[in-house]
């Protein structure tokens, strides 16, 4: 069983992020982190912080020479504005003449759509200071880095994981948008218009310019893809151990998502039963195929095989320049929310994100079902499955 967690403020020292549970020998350098943080910098739409934090990543446990090794996968992600914060976020108690600037002031107009209020009324607090450093999604960047080491160990099994944004606020890409594939975020990745593998259509980008211009913000929606999936991660026997309901959970615990989607989703809900599913083939060599991939890879909360796809949508930044209305919590009054530097529209960015949560889960599936100490062994015990497969029952994905 895979276990993560992550620790750190948004504007403190550092992010630490550890995963335990990985098998030995999957290929990951401190510069595969960095690619992939990178990726989750950019994007259309990204505030004034993103241009220059660097997030510096350290491996500091877990893996040797370029490979895991098998213990816990510890990495570091270090934010280059500490020194700037240093006086304000130290863990240790400052002297309070070093606290000044606005920096260092109470923030007490909490943000709707933000954790502010109901964590400051949580947490008693009457600054948001200490809820929203750990609301902040820069903690997204610690879930990134082990995605990164996930994205690897799933690679070498021949699973490859592709995202795209497929919504900008009301903007939606076309409905017969092609899928992209694995090989296509290389060449997305030339492009920085197109946010790494995020694809925005010229409207998509229209709107959010329109949207600055404004002083408000966007939301959107993002898919997620895994291509060779082996049928049966998952189960039909509990609730806990449907794939699907853990993509759900993983992807919900991404700051700002409110919706998820598998397959097509809410639309299948307003289709008949004869046009929702996906019809089973056998063809000439015996091969059995689907002939639609409207489930989006998962039936009876199992991998079937097919491509996975899922969605999540994403609300609007709240951090809103034309600010919302609020009360200061200092004394009681209506006020304008709090507002700083913040991104315009965040999607591209949180696609990164969800695919790096799609790629733990996954590999949590994996290794539920194949186990194994090294990726060889985790290897062989798949293609032994696949291989016993009743050849009656053996589709087109299961056969590779
Ligand atoms: C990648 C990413 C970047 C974000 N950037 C900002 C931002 O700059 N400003 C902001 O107010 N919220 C930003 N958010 C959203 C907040 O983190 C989110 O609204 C907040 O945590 C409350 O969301 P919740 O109700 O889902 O917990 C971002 C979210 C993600 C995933
Ligand atoms: C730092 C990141 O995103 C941040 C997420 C965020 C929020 O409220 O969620 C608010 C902004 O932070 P700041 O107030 O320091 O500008 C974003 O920049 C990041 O993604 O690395």
């Amino acid at each position: 069983m895979l276990r993560w967690i992550t620790a750190g403020e948004s504007h403190g020292p550092e992010l630490v992020a550890v995963l335990e549970g990985l098998p030995a020998g999957i290929a990951i350098t401190t510069a595969d982190v960095q690619t992939a943080l990178a990726r989750r910098r950019l994007g259309y739409g990204r505030g004034a912080r993103m241009k220059f934090e660097q997030d510096e990543v350290s491996i500091s446990g877990g893996v040797r020479h370029g490979l895991t090794m098998g213990g816990p996968v510890a990495i570091t992600v270090a934010n280059t504005e500490w020194p700037k914060w240093k006086d304000v976020m130290s863990a240790d108690p400052v002297d309070e003449a070093k606290l000044s600037g606005a920096r260092a002031e109470a923030l007490t107009r909490p943000r709707p759509g933000h954790a502010d209020f109901t964590g400051m009324q949580k947490y008693g607090f009457l600054d948001s200071r200490p809820i929203l450093e750990r609301a902040s999604a820069r903690e997204t960047a610690a879930r990134v880095a082990l995605g990164a080491v996930a994205s690897s160990f799933l690679s070498a099994l021949g699973i490859e994981l592709v995202t795209h944004t497929v919504g900008i606020g009301p903007v939606m890409a076309a409905a017969d948008l092609a899928l992209p594939k694995p090989g296509d975020v290389a060449a997305i990745d030339e492009d920085p218009m197109r946010c790494f593998n995020a694809q925005l259509s010229a409207a998509m980008i229209a709107e959010v310019d329109e949207c600055h211009k404004d002083g408000d913000t966007l939301g959107g929606v993002v898919e997620t893809l895994v291509y060779g999936l082996p049928p049966g991660l998952g189960s039909f026997v509990h609730w806990d151990r449907r794939l699907d309901s853990q993509l759900a959970g993983a992807l919900m615990g991404i700051q700002a998502i409110k919706g998820v989607e598998v397959g097509d989703g809410f639309e299948t809900a307003r289709r008949r039963g004869s046009v929702a599913h996906d019809e089973i083939q056998r063809d000439a060599n015996g091969v059995v195929h689907r002939l639609t991939d409207r489930a989006g890879g998962i039936e009876g909360g199992m991998s079937n095989g097919e491509v996975l796809r899922v969605r999540a949508a994403m609300k609007p930044i709240s951090t809103i320049p034309k600010a919302l209305a609020t009360i200061d919590v200092a004394t009681g009054e209506a006020a304008k929310a709090h507002h700083q530097r913040s991104d315009v529209c965040a999607v591209p960015a949180a696609g990164v994100v969800a695919e790096a949560m799609v790629a733990l889960t996954i590999a949590n599936s994996v290794l539920e079902k194949f186990g194994g100490d090294s990726v060889a062994e985790t290897k062989r015990n798949l293609e032994s499955y696949l291989a016993n497969i009743p050849a009656v029952l053996t589709s087109a994905d299961s056969s590779n």
